[in-house]
């Protein structure tokens, strides 16, 4: 579906969206900066890519005619890599990718497109995700648009960033339910967007220095622009 010159609403009701959290803290979040708008359904994903495709697909095979989704959002908190998305920025997905499916070689990383079984990688809606992106500059939050990697396990060395970002360039963010939900989405033909607050460096682990109120708080603003921005 192309958003460019055109509303969402592909029936005569408001669109719906449908927006996947992996906890309830992201939920609420979510909510808080929805405040209400019409159109919207914000549900758990669980963490993990295996937990949001199932729970994004069984409320998207629930839906009927008379409720059917226009768009999937997948939107959270998310790790930034470094110099590309700092602490408390926004990352919009331009690419969602499950970096961590495929093999592993003594020359390399072979993802699925490499080993044959399909691809990694899935498109984001562009035109949205660059209207999001227009709507989030004009305020204070800094934003970048790039590759959103999704991942079971959090990278926790300076090695695994490094070698993320080189294998996979541009790598702007990392969390871990983005490939799941929009796998879910793609299968039903709908489009995605990935939205990630950023709560703490790809690197390193030192989880007492996430600052999830500051992703948090990115987050609910980020959502309070999209019922503008998806009409
Ligand atoms: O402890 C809390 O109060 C709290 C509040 C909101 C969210 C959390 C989470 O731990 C969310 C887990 C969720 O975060 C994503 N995430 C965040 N940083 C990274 C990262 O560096 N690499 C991968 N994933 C990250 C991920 O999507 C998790 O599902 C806690």
């Amino acid at each position: 579906m192309n958003y460019e010159n055109e509303s969402l609403s592909s029936t005569s009701c408001s669109p719906r969206i449908l927006i996947m959290t992996a906890v309830e803290a992201e939920r609420e979040a979510v909510l808080r900066g929805l405040n209400g708008a019409d159109g919207f359904e914000v549900q758990l994903a669980g963490v993990g890519p295996i937990a949001s495709a199932i729970n994004t697909t069984a409320i998207l095979a629930s839906s009927t005619n008379t409720v059917a989704y226009d768009l999937v959002i997948s939107a959270g908190i998310g790790g930034g890599f470094h110099g590309i998305a700092d602490i408390g920025s926004i990352v919009i997905a331009t690419d969602i990718i499950a970096a961590d499916l495929g093999a592993e070689s003594p020359d390399g990383f072979l993802s699925l497109d490499k080993l044959g079984f399909g691809s990694s990688q899935l498109k984001a809606d562009a035109p949205l995700s660059e209207r999001l992106k227009q709507a989030v500059a004009g305020t204070n939050i800094p934003v970048c648009t790039g590759p959103i990697l999704t991942l079971s396990t959090v990278t926790g060395t300076a090695e695994t960033a490094e070698s993320l970002s080189h294998r996979i360039p541009g790598a702007a963010a990392e969390a871990m339910e983005g490939y799941g939900v929009a796998l879910a989405a793609h299968l039903h033909q709908l489009p995605v967007l990935e939205i990630r607050a950023i709560s703490n460096p790809v690197g390193p682990r030192q989880r007492e220095l996430w600052k999830i109120n500051d992703a948090l708080s990115a987050l609910e603003q980020v959502c309070s622009l999209l019922p503008e921005v998806v009409q």
